[in-house]
């Protein structure tokens, strides 16, 4: 495994396994995430595009006004966070943080929120919310964001993962670089073993996380799970891990700019 620093100058030591290590920790947060949304049904007027008093669906609205106000503060000072509605943002209204730069400049940019936002609502969603409306729909589009930004924070840290592995081996991805050759640059990146682990992991902190607790009789709520557990898995295997390859490759094809 890889322990050379990232770059000598970035102070900040990225490895291969600290990033890894990063990608574990925000597992927790997209089950916990998952986990929250599953309490409320789908709600469905709350993606309803002809609500009175809104120029959208209550939802976009809920998340471009929250990215303006998070724009305001800083957020997207930081290179792992990607607003899903970049244009027209306001400016800082707080002094830069000037924090370190680790990525390329041409990579940094890199933004596929328009296809986490279509993964999200029309693929995952009806996966794991149960049909209903209970009219919570201010907290259900919090819950909503919250994933949504957890999802995008894990599929976007590709960028420092594929800065890594090219750091740690420029030799082995120039020549597909050059030839802006994605194949070979999504074959050099993958670790099957890797995905594989992280697979099985998900779905069983979605056991722990998730498992029903009684105080009564403790086989009453036994199996019994508050998101699936296999969905878990899925969703990492058919769409989290892809579109983190996707944002890698999207980095390496820039990275000799
Ligand atoms: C993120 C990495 O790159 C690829 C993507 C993975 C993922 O999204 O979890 C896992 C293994 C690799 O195939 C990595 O190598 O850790």
């Amino acid at each position: 495994m890889s322990k050379k620093p990232i770059s000598s100058d970035s102070c900040l030591n990225m490895t291969l396994d600290s990033v890894r290590e990063s990608l574990i920790g925000q597992e927790d947060t997209i089950i916990f995430c998952l986990i929250e949304r599953a309490k409320y049904p789908i709600n469905c007027p709350l993606y309803d595009e002809s609500v009175a008093g809104v120029p959208s669906s209550l939802v976009e609205y809920i998340v471009k006004e929250t990215e303006a106000l998070h724009a305001k503060v800083g957020r997207y000072e930081s290179p792992e966070e990607n607003p899903f509605f970049p244009e027209n943002l306001p400016p800082l209204i707080v002094p830069p943080h000037n924090i370190p730069q680790v990525l390329h400049p041409s990579g940094i940019s890199i933004n596929i929120n328009k296809t986490i936002w279509d993964m999200y609502f029309n693929q995952l969603l009806p996966l794991f919310v149960r049909d209903g409306n209970d009219g919570n729909y201010v907290p259900t589009a919090t819950c909503d964001l919250h994933c949504l930004q957890a999802l995008s924070r894990r599929i976007h840290y590709g960028k420092f993962v594929a800065e890594i592995k090219f750091m740690d081996a420029p030799e082995d991805y120039s020549p597909a670089i050059r030839a802006q050759d994605r194949a070979t640059l999504m074959s050099l990146l993958t670790f099957k073993n890797v995905e594989e682990m992280v697979k099985q992991r998900v779905e069983k902190k979605a056991m722990v996380f998730g498992q029903e607790v009684s105080l009564n009789d403790p086989d009453d709520k036994k199996g019994k799970y508050k998101v699936d557990p296999s969905m878990v898995s899925r969703l990492y295997g058919e769409w989290v891990m892809p579109l983190t390859k996707l944002v890698q490759v999207e980095y390496l094809l820039r990275r000799l700019d």
